[in-house]
């Protein structure tokens, strides 16, 4: 077929816009791969073979069926596309052949089995049967009165859930905690300590089961630390010299007074008005201590969409958590003048904001 200048471009326009169409109907492909490729340990058996491993030799070491074997190469070849690993064209394999090999690219270090800041955790929640079944729902929620998705789904709240399914209960707190180590690495380094120098007390309000309190903890041995949850999530465990743990529920009970309120990754799962009800308790509860005292954010503070149309990557991360809280929560993802309502809202008078890991900021305010 013959084109026109004008046409050819037109036709490469359309065609352009059919694949942008057929990337975004098929992208789940992406994340079911990666679960694929952990779920059968592919991360771990090409770093413990320590330089770039043959084909035939990964296949030896995976716990496949042999009817499977020739599947692999095509499983790998997406996972290398997406940049989870990285090919070496020639490697030599124990028959002295000459095969394709592979190694990690530097984001699959996250997926390791040792490694303290895997994501895997994150990622199997995250793709679980439980969520996917939520997201079915997302328009009937549109239709419906419901209050997330997640209700429309499951027919109660995801806290509900979480203390009736003690299970799955327990694989989202070792997905918070997975987090957790990673946040902690960043915070208690010396750029970042000083958030917490000159305090005498701490309560990590929604804190889970402690990864970050006790990290805190053990680096500021002189501030008493607390970690105040929902009875479900810290009965029966133990605390240390100058940490302990509290149950209790942070709409309805008062907030332990301390001289600093810790809230990681909460305040993206409330609605606003949820949130100035959260944070006008945590002021009562540095108030009630002498002057000083601070709340100690860690969220997202999504950047504003000045680049319309074009493609960064952060901000579509930001973006996919926005969905996610809404689905989950009726939460949401904000941007800086929605966390300085909210601030002002809830009777703060100045605040800070640090933005220190890549999506996450640290967002420090007073009363
Ligand atoms: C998204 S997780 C974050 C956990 C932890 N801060 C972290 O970043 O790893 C939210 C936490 O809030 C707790 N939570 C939810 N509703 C709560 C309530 N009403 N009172 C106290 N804690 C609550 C959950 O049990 C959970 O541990
Ligand atoms: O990354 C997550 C994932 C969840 C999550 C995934 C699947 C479920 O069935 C429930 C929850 O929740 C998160 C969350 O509450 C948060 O504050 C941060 C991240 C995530």
């Amino acid at each position: 077929m013959e084109f026109q200048s004008g046409e050819k471009a037109d036709h490469a326009k359309f065609l352009k816009a059919h694949n942008h169409m057929w990337n975004h109907i098929f992208s789940s492909i992406n994340s079911m791969s990666l679960k694929c490729a952990v779920e059968l340990g592919i991360p771990d058996a090409i770093h413990n073979y320590g330089k770039p491993m043959p084909l035939s030799q990964l296949i030896a070491s995976l716990p496949i069926h042999p009817s499977k074997a020739s599947f692999i190469h095509r499983l790998m070849r997406i996972l290398i596309h997406s940049g989870i690993f990285v090919t070496e064209n020639v490697v030599i394999n124990k028959n002295n052949e000459v095969e394709i090999g592979y190694i990690l690219a530097d984001s699959s270090m996250f997926l390791l089995k040792n490694n303290p800041f895997s994501v895997t955790p994150l990622m199997l929640i995250n793709v679980g049967p439980t969520v996917t079944k939520a997201w079915h729902h997302l328009s009937d929620w549109f239709k419906n009165d419901d209050l997330t998705a997640f209700e429309t789904a499951h027919g109660m709240t995801f806290w509900e859930y979480t203390d009736s399914v003690p299970k799955y209960g327990q694989s989202f707190n070792d997905g918070m905690a997975s987090d957790s180590r990673f946040v902690s690495s960043l915070l208690l380094d010396d750029k970042c300590k000083r958030v917490f120098e000159g305090l005498e007390s701490l309560v990590d309000v929604g804190g889970g089961t402690g990864t970050l309190a006790k990290a805190i903890a053990e680096s500021f041995p002189n501030l008493k630390c607390s970690v105040f949850d929902l009875p479900c999530v810290v009965a029966g465990l133990q605390g240390t010299d100058n940490l302990k743990y509290i149950a209790g529920d942070m709409l309805v009970d008062p907030i332990p007074p301390s001289h600093a309120i810790f809230l990681k990754w909460i305040l993206h799962n409330w609605n606003d008005e949820e949130c100035v009800k959260i944070l006008k308790k945590c002021k009562e509860a540095i108030m009630q201590k002498s002057k000083g005292g601070k709340v100690i954010i860690i969220d997202m503070v999504v950047e504003d969409d000045d680049k319309k149309g074009c493609y960064d990557q952060s901000l579509e991360t930001q973006l996919f958590f926005d969905m996610l809280m809404m689905m989950l929560f009726s939460g949401k993802e904000r941007n800086k003048r929605e966390w300085s309502n909210l601030i002002v809202s809830a009777g703060f008078t100045d605040y800070t904001v640090t933005p220190i890991f890549g999506l996450r900021s640290i967002i420090e305010i007073y009363p």
